[in-house]
């Protein structure tokens, strides 16, 4: 009997390491690294991923437990993918379960369901049938049974359970079970004509629906689901059901696929003819892949450039390798005419995974890709451990986007993670973007590299690709200063410039996209005599007022309550919500253009499923005049009678206390740009600002990129924040104010002696090529969550030294202290977000 090294799906420090189990002699050949499998565990029945097998353990086989149940015919993981996790859990400070759990779709996520069944030898008394003899009946029909179904059918004997189970009656057994199946349906299969002519010979005259139905089945003789063919005939289920019982037809449970995309035709797309430019970025690209070399290529297009079509057809390139290829574009901008793209190019050889999916739905196109019935996966983050097993390229669109790295644990950035992964399949990895980040653009551009950024090896080539396709122009971008407009009298949320070309655009029904830069910036609730403002409780945070729901919520909680009709501080009615939410926008078009068709797009709008996708097709049939939204209008959208690109409030972001908000805000705003005037219509666009000085905005006037970052990079230099430094946050958070403070102090003056005892430390300020520093802690930018206070330790570190395994390290060694003190340390490696 060999022996499974299991992760046993309990995401603790404590548990972070493989445990042995035997493999039952009925469970060999199914246990390979990657499996799922049902270990008992401390009582308890948990599951767990197999990351070895092995033939002898060193510990004593007689103590070892056997494996209890393997949880898959076909292993959802495999050897490179656990080997990947192992990487990203060094990578990012975190338990391999969660590095593993997070590859897997939610519908595997499996949970351990409790069921009761009658012991073995039990013998009831009079009493107990007297007092629970339906549930013991219950049981003699059927054991085990599901201890929640038990429960629902009888929900006072809860007590009487444990007695019988404590008398040892009856057994509690611990089964792990998926949240979800695949979805069967129930098939009927026509046997051959001369037996369905046998079977009506049999069939007595007074049965019509049953004879009818093998008539059917004899003009119609393809397999066909029960209930259509019940349909077709015009009986009901049972008629079948009698036909199957009697032999005739044979009905059988076939699985079948939630195909999100069912019923939709996808027009076939052919290759475009690339232009000159396009060629000249295609050519290394289409090198590599061909060649199955490992490369990564920074593929730089202005908006409107064409690199869907160099994604495309590096993909098609890849395919003729016999190879397979994932695509990874930011959530947001994975809408259907994203989709259509590559369905209507690579037809049913694409699989989609996105979360507006069900998880069924999920499931399905998840397996489609590990079963090889899909070479390409088009997807957001998490689609980059699709469970292929021969890649051959790996696309990240905009890969500038803050949301490729996951804000809860494991908190790993996709592009990362695609370049290990391309790198264990000797994959090119493209990633494109008119803005690219400041760490893939310096790694790409600077000659000696960004020293202080990551790893070495990241050095993409970078490949440029400055105009749009056709010669089409860059819009023309006008920055209008909203205190100037105040100065003369214009209080309006709209400037001259942008009502007069708005006015332009309804006058000859071209289309508008007005965006509402709102992060960090929200509808919050304040009192006009008093300057109380609504917080929650539980955070400090203000609260968001929803006039749909009138009430007021915390995002980051949460926490909901009725909106206030008077101060809670002061009771003075003068109490009213601020801000320019969209809804405010909406109505002020309304009033200053009377029958304005507007379309919002916000995440009150877009929860339901499909909204989405109903909203922009309602634009795309020009049945609307303007689309407003927040970040998602920015982004991917290509409408040929989008002429306008208004942007209110542009420097909103600009005040976050983030390093990263000025980049974000210049991303955002070039981004938004280029979705105006991309087809033959020229475009324009309006930009409102109380800071038109502001780098971020007067660079995105003149288009100008490179200038942007020449001098963002030079303020990053100074600082020593990335690309020429890398950050380890450390967020320590207690319920008590004072005990966190004198906790966090030891624990920084803790950490900084172990630096500089480990001959870590070095100073940022001097040239030299190693340096580690630990900063902190001071109050995190958001300094309560959830009832805790939160403070924020930072280490900043450059050169060849490797922080995350000493933080880990380290963290180890001050384990037994931070947590008798009941402090929780976070760990967020990489921070891209400085909350
Ligand atoms: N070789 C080509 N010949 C003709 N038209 C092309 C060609 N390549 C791309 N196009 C068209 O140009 C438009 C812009 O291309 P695409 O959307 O791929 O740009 P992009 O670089 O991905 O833009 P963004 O970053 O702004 O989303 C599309 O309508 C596309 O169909
Ligand atoms: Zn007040
Ligand atoms: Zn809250």
């Amino acid at each position: 009997m060999s022996v499974a090294r299991v992760i046993v799906d309990v995401p603790s420090r404590e548990t972070d390491r493989p445990f042995d189990y035997l493999i039952p002699a009925r469970l060999e050949g199914w246990v390979e690294p990657g499996s799922r499998v049902a270990v008992p565990f401390g009582g308890r029945t948990l599951q767990g991923i197999v990351v070895a097998t092995k033939d002898d353990a060193e510990v004593d086989r007689s103590r070892l437990k056997e494996l209890a149940d393997v949880l898959d015919a076909v292993p959802p993981l495999s050897a490179e993918l656990v080997e990947l996790g192992e990487w990203m859990s060094r990578r990012w400070l975190c338990p391999l379960t969660v590095a593993l759990q997070a590859m897997l779709p939610a519908a595997l996520k499996g949970k351990t369901e409790k069921y009761i069944a009658i012991a073995r030898g039990a013998e009831w008394t009079e009493a107990d049938r007297l007092f629970d003899g339906e549930l013991i009946a219950a049981l003699e029909r059927q054991s085990p049974l599901k201890l929640s179904t038990l429960l629902r059918q009888f929900p006072d004997q809860a007590g009487a359970i444990q007695r019988l189970l404590k008398a040892g009656k009856l057994e509690e057994l611990q089964k792990v079970e998926d949240r979800l199946s695949v979805r069967t349906v129930l098939t009927v299969f026509a046997p051959s004509p001369e037996r369905l002519r046998a079977a009506l010979e049999a069939i007595p005259r007074r049965a019509a629906k049953q004879r009818e139905t093998i008539e059917y089945l004899l003009a119609h003789p393809e397999p066909i689901a029960q209930q259509q063919l019940a349909e077709a005939v015009g009986t009901t289920t049972g008629t079948i059901k009698a036909l199957a019982d009697k032999g005739f037809v044979e009905l059988r449970a076939v699985t079948e696929d939630r195909d999100p995309y069912e019923g939709r035709e996808f027009p076939a797309s052919a290759p475009m003819k690339l232009t000159p430019a396009q060629a000249a970025a295609f050519g290394p690209i289409a090198a590599a892949v061909g060649e199955g070399r490992h490369e990564v290529f920074l593929l730089h297009g202005v908006t409107g450039s064409g690199k869907t079509e160099i994604y495309l057809q590096a993909i098609q390139r890849c395919l003729e390798q016999g190879k397979e290829a994932i695509v990874l574009v930011p959530e947001i901008s994975l809408t259907p005419q994203m989709v259509e793209r590559f369905k209507s190019r690579f037809g049913e050889r694409v699989a989609v995974l996105h979360s507006r999916l069900s998880n069924g739905e999920r499931y399905d196109e998840w397996r489609k890709i590990r079963d090889g019935r899909a070479q390409v996966a088009v997807g957001a983050r998490s689609a980059i451990f699709a469970p292929f097993g021969r890649i051959g390229l790996i696309v990240i669109d905009e890969e500038h986007e803050s949301s490729y790295k996951q804000e809860e644990s494991p908190k790993y950035h996709a592009r990362d993670v695609a370049v290990e992964r391309a790198r264990q399949h000797g994959a090119a990895v493209v990633l494109g973007s008119a803005t690219p980040s400041l760490e893939t653009y310096a790694a790409a551009t600077i000659e000696s590299g960004a020293p202080g950024n990551r790893d070495a090896a990241f050095r993409p080539v970078y490949v440029p690709l400055p105009e749009r396709v056709a010669d089409r122009p860059l819009p023309g971008v006008t920055i209008v200063d909203m205190r100037e407009e105040l100065k003369l009298g214009n209080r309006a949320m709209f400037s001259r410039a942008l009502a007069d070309a708005l006015q332009a655009r309804l006058d000859r029904e071209e289309q508008a996209v007005l965006l509402l830069n709102r992060r960090g910036y929200s509808t919050f609730v304040m009192c006009r005599s008093c300057g109380y403002t609504a917080q929650c409780p539980h955070c400090d945070i203000a609260l968001t007022y929803h006039r749909g729901s009138q009430n007021l919520r915390c995002h980051y909680c949460g926490y909901a309550e009725r909106e206030p009709t008077e101060c809670p501080s002061c009771q003075s009615p003068h109490i009213r919500f601020f801000g320019t939410g969209t809804q405010k926008v909406e109505e002020a078009l309304a009033l200053a253009f009377p029958g304005i068709r507007v379309i919002r797009m916000d995440v009150d709008t877009t929860t339901e499923k499909g909204s989405h996708e109903k909203w922009l097709t309602q634009f795309r049939e020009r049945r609307a005049d303007v689309l407003l939204g927040t970040q998602m209008v920015a982004k991917g959208l290509d409408f040929p009678h989008v002429t306008l690109v208004g942007v209110l409030a542009a420097d909103s972001a600009l005040k976050l206390p983030d390093f990263r908000a000025p980049e974000r805000t210049f991303q955002l705003l070039t981004q938004v740009a280029g979705r105006a005037g991309r087809h033959e219509l020229p475009g324009e666009v309006v930009i409102q600002t109380y800071e038109p000085e502001h780098p971020s905005v007067a660079m995105v006037e003149r288009h100008d990129y490179a200038g942007f970052t020449a001098q963002e990079l030079r303020h990053r230099r100074v600082l020593g924040y990335p690309p020429f430094g890398r950050l380890i946050s450390l967020t320590l958070s207690h319920e008590q104010m004072p005990l966190l403070i004198a906790l966090g102090e030891s624990f920084a003056a803790k950490m900084r002696e172990k630096a500089s005892a480990a001959g870590l430390t070095g100073s940022f300020a001097g040239g030299a090529p190693h340096a580690l520093e630990v900063l902190g802690p001071v109050p995190s930018p958001i300094p309560r969550l959830k009832d805790r206070y939160r403070f924020q330790c930072m280490v900043k570190y450059r050169g060849d030294v490797d922080a995350p395994g000493w933080v880990a390290k380290t963290l180890q060694e001050l384990a037994e202290t931070t947590k008798r003190s009941g402090v929780t340390v976070g760990v967020d490696v990489d921070p891209q977000m400085m909350l």
